[in-house]
């Protein structure tokens, strides 16, 4: 089974979270799902410089990566996923969607409304149980 490493960030502006949309995926379990920006750890790269790699090219943001919030294993039906969600903030809310169809601040409170990638669920009961 293929295996994929990912790197995403828990986005915080005072008390809300960047939640970031899918668009159209031949996998109909990832499509238009909602996630966490971020995306794979190229060859060479740490997890954190993939982070900001990848926030940089997602939402032209520059974001200060603070710790590991939690590393989840899923099974897909079509790869394993092992994604390691890292707490981040930034200084203001602007963000440009160049890759994603939707966008949405939400308190930790609101997440539960999304209809979230499965393997975002464990994060996203994490933030909801701290708080
Ligand atoms: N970035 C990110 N990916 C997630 C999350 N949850 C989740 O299941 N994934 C899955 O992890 C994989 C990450 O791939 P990606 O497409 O973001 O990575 P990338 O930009 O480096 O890939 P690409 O250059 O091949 O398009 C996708 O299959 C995606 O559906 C999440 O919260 N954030």
């Amino acid at each position: 089974m293929k295996k994929i490493e990912v790197v995403a960030a828990i986005i915080k502006f005072n008390d809300k979270i960047l939640c970031v949309q899918r668009g159209q995926n031949k996998l109909p379990y990832i499509a238009e799902k909602f996630e966490f920006p971020g995306g794979k750890i190229e060859i060479g790269e740490s997890k954190e410089e993939a982070l900001a790699r990848e926030l940089s090219e997602e939402l032209n943001i520059v974001a200060a990566i603070q710790s590991l919030f939690l590393t989840v294993v899923h099974q897909y039906p079509d790869f394993e996923l092992t994604m390691h969600s890292f707490i981040a903030e930034v200084a203001t809310q602007e963000i440009t969607l160049n890759e994603h169809i939707d966008s949405k601040w939400l308190t930790v409170n609101e997440l539960q409304q999304l209809d979230w990638a499965a393997a975002d669920i464990p994060i996203v009961n994490k933030l909801i149980a701290n708080g």
